[in-house]
């Protein structure tokens, strides 16, 4: 089997004829005099002695070379020889073919070389994106987590504010939480909050956002929605909740909420100081239930 070698020179010399590996090499115009089988493979309508590259091919491939510090390079001051050497690089796009490329100087001609990364950049991406996905949700239950959550009010604030599209804020809180724990145990609590996490992904909607705010807390965003719909979601919720039935304990698992939708004099701060205040009235008039300002 061939080996690679890594340094530069070696590379040049051994890679024609290495499957995977496409060789061209250009005059001064760019215009290729050479092309091994996997660069005629990968791109046929280079012919040798005929075809010239230049920036609109590469665009038309959809392809940019970029250097290491992903700054565009142009063809011209590759074949000029304006570039160090020698020289490492990346071409494609997100979602695209990716080929690494090196270019080498050999008195007036320029080899390049270049290899099929694409799946080494593809697992990248998908670790990016998981990375990503794992920096917006809370751990344990999987859902959204406060950073994010209180993220989207301020985008859904301004929205409100220039459009006027109604939103609905709710936190939703368990009842008497402390207790379950102390009775069941913390691994039993967290069981609980899990799945309570699920019913609250279930019973509301796709475009609603549900947070883990806190501990035992939740928060909803609601866009879109006034506070009649909203309050009437959120008994639903309680109503879900309340039906749940858990093995050992014989007692239902109850939440209360507080609802408070945009007004247009209020600030974020505002709004959830209200929300909080309205969660402390439902769990002062008894717990188990949802306040709403019906303002
Ligand atoms: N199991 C578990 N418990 C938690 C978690 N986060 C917070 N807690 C507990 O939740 C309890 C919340 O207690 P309190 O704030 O007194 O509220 P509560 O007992 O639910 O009472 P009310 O809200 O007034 O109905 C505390 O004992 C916390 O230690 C968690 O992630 N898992």
């Amino acid at each position: 089997m061939a080996q690679l070698s890594n340094h530069p020179d070696d590379a040049m010399m051994s890679t024609t004829d290495v499957a995977g590996l496409a060789r061209l090499t250009l005059d001064g115009q760019a215009r290729i005099t050479e092309a091994n089988t996997q660069a005629k493979i990968w791109f046929p309508e280079l012919v040798p002695g005929q075809s010239q590259l230049c920036d609109a091919w590469l665009v038309g491939q959809d392809l940019q070379i970029i250097d290491r510090n992903y700054r565009p390079i142009h063809l011209p001051s590759l074949v000029q020889g304006e570039l160090a050497e020698p020289y490492l690089g990346l071409a494609g796009a997100r979602d695209t073919q990716w080929v690494q490329w090196h270019h080498h100087r050999q008195g007036r001609k320029t080899i390049l070389t270049l290899v099929d990364v694409s799946p080494l950049m593809n697992e990248l991406f998908t670790m990016q994106d998981s990375f990503e996905e794992a920096s917006i949700r809370d751990y344990a239950t999987g859902l959204y987590n406060r950073r994010y959550a209180m993220e989207r009010l301020e985008q859904m604030y301004l929205h409100a504010k220039r459009y006027h599209n109604p939103f609905t804020i709710a936190l939703v809180d368990v009842d008497h939480f402390k207790r379950i724990n102390d009775t069941f145990g913390y691994a039993f609590g967290d069981n609980v909050i899990e799945q309570l996490a699920g019913v609250l992904v279930r019973s509301l909607r796709e475009t609603d956002i549900c947070a883990r705010y806190a501990g035992e807390e939740f928060m909803v965003l609601m866009p879109e929605t006034e506070t009649q719909e909203a309050i009437l979601s959120l008994d639903r919720l309680r109503q879900q909740v309340s039906e749940l039935k858990w093995t050992n304990m014989q007692r239902p698992v109850t939440v209360s909420s507080g609802v408070i939708s945009w007004q247009p004099n209020k600030s974020v701060e505002q709004l959830m100081f209200l929300a909080d205040q309205r969660l402390s009235t439902a769990k002062k008039a008894g717990r188990n239930q949802v306040c709403g300002d019906l303002v």
